[in-house]
């Protein structure tokens, strides 16, 4: 039985939990959190890294933290290789030609279709789906039930919001927002934050 210990004791990862319990042959290992208010996650103590540094050590790391930026800036303060394998619900369907990189979640019932690839630290939460010949670089996150259609590109630390969809082969570049609902017709500079259908930028 191999473990992994989770960094992020909020409701995404309550989410992850429930993953590695669907995962056979993978536990939990310990339970980060710096926010020294937050002590229990389910029936799992939450310990603070400084102040539980071996243990910090001892299994593969998983960031169990639904924002982006933090993610991103956590990522950076620590090494990448304490970082584990990715993560896939049981009842996820994943292409067998997908290329999927450490430190990702795919949540339950979502799609990643063939030649897909998705960077480190991506979310692909709850029913989402991603067609074949995308690229997400590294801390996407596509919110529940978006659809990213065939040959679409999305850049670092995007964040596409629940029920959004993007049509076939366009660009969206780094750090956007793309809200919930959202119609993306058009490709969308770095930086953007996009709502409405059509997708207008805000
Ligand atoms: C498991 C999970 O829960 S995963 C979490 C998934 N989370 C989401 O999907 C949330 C996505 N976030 C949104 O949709 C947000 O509304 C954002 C980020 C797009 C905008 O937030 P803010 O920057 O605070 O914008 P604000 O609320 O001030 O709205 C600005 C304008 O955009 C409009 N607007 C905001 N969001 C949307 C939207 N999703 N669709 C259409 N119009 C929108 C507002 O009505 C407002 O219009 P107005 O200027 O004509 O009055």
């Amino acid at each position: 039985m191999s473990k992994v210990s989770l960094y992020g004791a909020s409701g995404h990862a309550k989410v992850i939990l429930d993953i590695i319990r669907s995962i056979e042959g993978l536990e939990i290992g310990f339970i980060f959190d710096d926010n020294p208010s937050v002590t229990q996650l389910l029936n799992h103590k939450v310990l603070k890294p400084s102040d539980f540094p071996e243990q910090f050590q001892r299994y593969p790391l998983f960031l169990s933290i639904g924002n982006n930026s933090t993610r991103e800036h956590l990522m950076q303060r620590l090494n990448s290789s304490s970082f584990s394998r990715a993560l896939v619900h049981s009842s996820a369907h994943i292409s067998e030609e997908t290329k999927l990189q450490k430190g990702s979640v795919i949540m339950p019932m979502a799609v990643v279709n063939a030649f897909t690839k998705i960077g480190e630290h991506c979310i692909v939460n709850t029913g989402a789906v991603i067609e074949h010949d995308c690229s997400l670089e590294d801390f996407v996150h596509v919110s529940p039930n978006a659809t990213v259609c065939g040959g679409v590109t999305i850049g670092k630390g995007t964040h596409v919001g629940a029920g959004a969809i993007i049509i076939p082969e366009i660009k969206i570049g780094e750090h956007c927002v793309i809200g919930a609902g959202t119609v993306v017709i058009d490709h969308i500079p770095s930086h953007s934050k996009v709502v409405g259908n059509p997708g207008r930028i805000i």
